[in-house]
């Protein structure tokens, strides 16, 4: 449904946790290198995760060669980041976008984030004097507002195929 980009993830519960979120909800999941920690199948499945969770998630030698193999569109590209002019609450998202994220302790690298039109520099709320938010917390918010806008298509409910 979404492409979800972390770029150069540290912290290997957060990309655990996006790993897993990206299978539930149907999105692309590519990794930006370099990684703070291995991908190998033992680790993967020490952090309790099934091999189909894991085998979809591409990874990236570095951001220029996710464009260049990727071609995302450039109007379809969002960066989330604290500096973010708008709101994701704001943003009317389509099947296919691209949802950036930077590394946990440093965000975005400067030229990346300034790479976005303004207008595609996303922000999830948060109360005055706050840093940030948790990198995962902030792909599953956005990822369900993204997704919300669009149906939860692809979705399954149980409930409702039990009633015929
Ligand atoms: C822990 S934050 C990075 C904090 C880093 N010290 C900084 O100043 O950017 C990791 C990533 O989560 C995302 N993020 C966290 N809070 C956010 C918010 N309120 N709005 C948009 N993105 C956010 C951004 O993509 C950010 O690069």
């Amino acid at each position: 449904m979404f492409n979800i980009v972390l770029v150069e993830p540290e912290i290997p519960p957060n990309t655990g946790n996006v790993i897993r979120l990206a299978a539930n909800t149907g999105c692309r999941l590519h990794l930006v290198e370099p990684l703070g920690f291995s991908m190998d199948d033992k680790h993967m499945r020490r952090a309790g995760l099934d091999y189909h969770e894991y085998a979809q998630v591409l990874r990236h030698a570095s951001w220029q060669a996710l464009l260049d193999s990727q071609r995302p569109p450039a109007g379809r590209l969002f960066a989330m980041t604290t500096h973010g002019a708008g709101s994701v609450y704001d943003m009317r998202f389509l099947p296919g976008d691209w949802l950036v994220f930077g590394a946990e302790t440093r965000g975005l690298a400067p030229d990346v984030r300034e790479s976005f039109p303004m207008a595609q520099r996303l922000r999830v709320p948060m109360q005055p004097g706050q840093r940030s938010l948790n990198l995962s917390n902030t792909v599953a918010v956005t990822v369900f507002e993204a997704w919300r806008q669009n149906g939860f298509a692809g979705s399954h409910h149980p409930a409702a195929a039990d009633q015929g």
